[in-house]
């Protein structure tokens, strides 16, 4: 469905990286932007927010917030408690979407006064329409306010629900943070194609297409990974050396360390900044 004129005025609490992502999906697939209100201290955002999307963006809450359906928390977990204070009195009659990392929907409750709350984790290949989201909802959002958060994030790229609160600090460790793990590996291995002599732009293009085709051929195949990969691995050849070094170097065990690091720094975000 193409967010539309009937869709609610909607209110973006922080105009940065993710809250621009989404609300470019939104414009691009037809949102009004006379529908988007946000709320910005930052005067550099806000111009951007302006020029990109011809959207209003304001320094700070106001009674302009009130018309919103749909309030958007794209702050940061250390800023999200004082931008709530600021803005709660304007968007008691929303329903609200946060996207802030471990920040739980019962802090959020306490702050905003409200249960109508849905988390979401996106990530940022929502800004080219092939983002993912988490989503949860607490028991007193309606379904059709379900569908509406649907209809916004779909504009972003695909969407999962998960059963339980605590899931979303696992969408968070693989497909929230997961690009930057992405963006590492097409480093490493442009870095490692410059080392065995390739111009870096050639490394580039041969490691972002093969991330591309690799995530292209998993995502269309009915076969697990695993026989995806023994299919590339020759006998006695170059991957099956490759793979044996990892292994020797429990490559896999530390990646997979580095996600449940992931997952505890949103747990313990959850502590620090949720109080
Ligand atoms: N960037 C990602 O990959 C990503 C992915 C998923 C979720 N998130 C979550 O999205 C949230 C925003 O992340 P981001 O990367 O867009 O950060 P960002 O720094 O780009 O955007 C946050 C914006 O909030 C503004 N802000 C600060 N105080 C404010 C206030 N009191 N009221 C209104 N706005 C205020 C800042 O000026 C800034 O522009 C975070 O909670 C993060 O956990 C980010
Ligand atoms: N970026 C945010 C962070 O690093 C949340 C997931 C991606 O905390």
């Amino acid at each position: 469905m193409t967010p539309s004129s009937s869709f609610p005025t909607m209110a973006f609490i922080g105009g940065g990286n993710m809250a621009s992502a989404i609300i470019g999906g939104l414009i691009a697939k037809g949102m009004p932007a006379s529908q988007i209100l946000v709320v910005e201290p930052w005067e550099e955002a806000r111009a951007s927010l302006r020029k990109n999307f011809g959207i209003v963006a304001l320094p700070e809450a106001s009674a302009a917030l009130a018309s919103a359906g749909l309030a958007v928390w794209a702050v940061k977990p250390q800023t999200f408690k004082d931008a709530a204070a600021a803005s709660a009195e304007f968007t008691r009659h929303a329903v609200h979407l946060s996207i802030a990392a471990g920040i739980t929907s019962d802090s959020i409750a306490a702050w905003l006064a409200t249960d109508r709350i849905v988390r979401a984790m996106p990530n940022t290949p929502a800004l080219v329409g092939k983002g993912i989201t988490g989503l949860f909802a607490r028991a007193a959002v309606t379904t059709n306010e379900k569908l509406l958060i649907e209809q916004v994030i779909s504009t972003t790229g695909q969407f999962v629900w998960v059963k339980d609160e605590s899931n979303l600090d696992a969408v968070t460790a693989i497909s929230g943070s997961g690009p930057a793990y992405v963006f590492l590996f097409l480093e490493a291995m442009t870095q490692a194609g410059k080392d065995m002599g390739l111009p870096p732009e050639q490394a580039y293009q041969l490691a972002v297409a093969t991330f591309q085709g690799g995530s292209e051929l998993a995502a269309r195949s009915s076969e697990s990974p695993d026989v995806l990969r023994q299919r590339v691995t020759s006998k006695g050849g170059t991957t099956h050396a490759a793979i044996v070094h990892m292994q020797e170097h429990k490559v896999l065990e530390h990646f997979i360390d580095a996600m449940r690091a992931a997952e505890k720094r949103a747990q313990e975000l959850a502590v620090e900044f949720g109080k």
